[in-house]
């Protein structure tokens, strides 16, 4: 029984539902009943708004939470020194990025000594934290040891553990991120990251409209990521007294200052803007049960709309385990230019298109129009393999594919770990072979085995 009541109390400690409207309180009584902003709160406790949202966003887009805390936020400032960590680009200008013309890849980057701020390393940017617009991809290593708390105006970010589980405390409660999950921290919340044991994480910064799940249109009401499966922590807060070390970023900048007490004071919540988990391998593929293979949108597990309808500023698309079983079909992603920009990275296993060189922890990026597909194994092998039913089993990639283009850093540029040679996985591609005859009609040979 004990067990039991223990076992459901760990179960519970989670709220489930995107975007769903939640109320959590560390002790009873803590939220006013009825209204936001009581003459005085329970327990003298500071009422805060938190927008996530313009207050006049339209119904479904409108984000927000009350908060009822030891102090409020403009306690949990500071005035700050400003301090640099250059390998954290938010902006793609011409000082710290370049055009990326070609196809280009990158090895697993080492391992960075330090806190996870200063070891984050900006691989590719587009658009910029000053627009509002795009997104940043980087990697960093986390460490078991203290690490400073972020503010990041910049961004909502999302972050993909590698090696080894993360925490993630924040002023709404505390997420548990495993490999295999990702986690979405809000704009401007205060984020300690946390591990037992090292790992490097990828990061997203979508500088864009919050993410949101995309329309299922006739897949209907279920099917891809489903609502229930994302996760919202349960309030919890730090009666700190002791010095907390903030890192706060903004327009690409930042600084640092030391608060007396802790920004993690929150003992109740109510609202659907928040920070959540979500479970990769819930994720409900889709695919043909015919033929032919369809376009990756139908893998996206959450979008940030641009200001075109159909267009987004960042799809975040994954490619987990799934059965193949198209007939008289070429089944990995077929060669194409997409008008969209595609960064991509593995946390586990193999990725069909691309069986050698793509590495968990590694990285690709095919820009806005730039040509790619199957390196030449995988077209060679694909075009004359049997088809009967096939799983792909113990893979875990994604994708982050944006309407901007897409530049490199410096150091993505001169990185040991970029693969100079990477465009010579399509350099046996042979021409299609046929004779013309007579007739005018072409005399068809199967090419890939040349
Ligand atoms: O380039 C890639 O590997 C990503 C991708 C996968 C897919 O199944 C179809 C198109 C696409 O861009
Ligand atoms: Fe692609």
């Amino acid at each position: 029984m004990v067990f039991h009541l223990l076992f459901s109390a760990l179960v519970m400690s989670y709220l489930n539902g995107f975007r769903n409207y939640h109320s959590t309180e560390a002790y009873a009584g803590v939220l006013p009943i009825g209204q936001n902003s009581p003459q005085q709160c329970q327990f003298g406790l500071y009422a805060e708004q938190i927008s996530g949202s313009a207050f006049t966003a339209p119904n479904g887009h409108n984000l927000r939470s009350w908060m009822y805390r030891i102090r409020p936020s403009v306690a949990h400032r500071g005035d700050g020194e400003s301090v640099e960590f250059d390998h954290w680009v938010s902006q793609s200008d011409d000082s710290k990025t370049h055009i990326a013309f070609d196809p280009l890849r990158w090895n697993p980057l080492e391992n960075i000594e330090g806190h996870w701020i200063e070891s984050v390393r900006t691989l590719t940017i587009a658009g910029s934290a000053s627009s509002q617009t795009g997104m940043s991809a980087s990697m960093a290593t986390l460490h078991p040891q203290q690490q400073p708390v972020l503010q990041n105006h910049d961004a909502e970010m999302l972050v993909m553990p590698i090696s080894a589980p993360i925490t993630l405390r924040t002023e709404y409660g505390v997420l548990d991120v495993a490999v295999g999950s990702l986690g979405v921290i809000p704009r401007s919340a205060f984020v300690a990251l946390s591990t037992e044991k090292m790992t490097q994480i990828y990061l997203l910064e979508n500088y864009g409209a919050p993410f949101e799940l995309p329309s299922r249109g006739a897949i209907g009401a279920n099917g891809l990521a489903n609502e229930r499966d994302f996760e919202y922590p349960t309030a919890s807060y730090i009666e700190q007294q002791t010095a907390t070390w903030v890192i706060e970023k903004r327009e690409g900048r930042f600084r640092e200052f030391t608060l007396e007490h802790s920004p993690f004071d929150v003992l109740g919540w109510h609202g659907n803007h928040a920070p959540y988990r979500y479970d990769l391998r819930r994720f409900n593929t889709l695919g043909s049960i015919s033929y032919d293979h369809p376009d990756p949108s139908i893998f996206t597990v959450l979008t940030s709309p641009s200001q075109t309808a159909g267009v987004a500023n960042i799809d975040v698309v994954v490619f987990g385990d799934r059965w193949l079983v198209a007939e008289n079909t070429f089944r990995p992603p077929w060669y194409h230019r997409n008008v969209m920009a595609e960064f991509m990275g593995l946390i586990y296993g193999t990725y069909d298109a691309k069986p050698n060189g793509f590495l968990p922890g590694g990285a690709s990026l095919h820009n806005a129009g730039s040509p790619h597909g199957p390196d030449y194994d995988a077209f060679s092998t694909a075009s004359v393999s049997e088809l009967s039913p096939h799983k792909l089993s113990g893979t875990l990639a994604f994708m982050f594919e944006t309407s901007v283009p897409q530049r490199i850093t410096s150091f993505a540029a001169n990185a040991d770990e970029r693969q100079n040679d990477y465009v010579d996985c399509w350099k046996d591609i042979q021409p299609a072979s046929f004779i013309i005859t007579g007739s005018k009609e072409p005399n068809k040979k199967s090419n890939g085995q040349a």
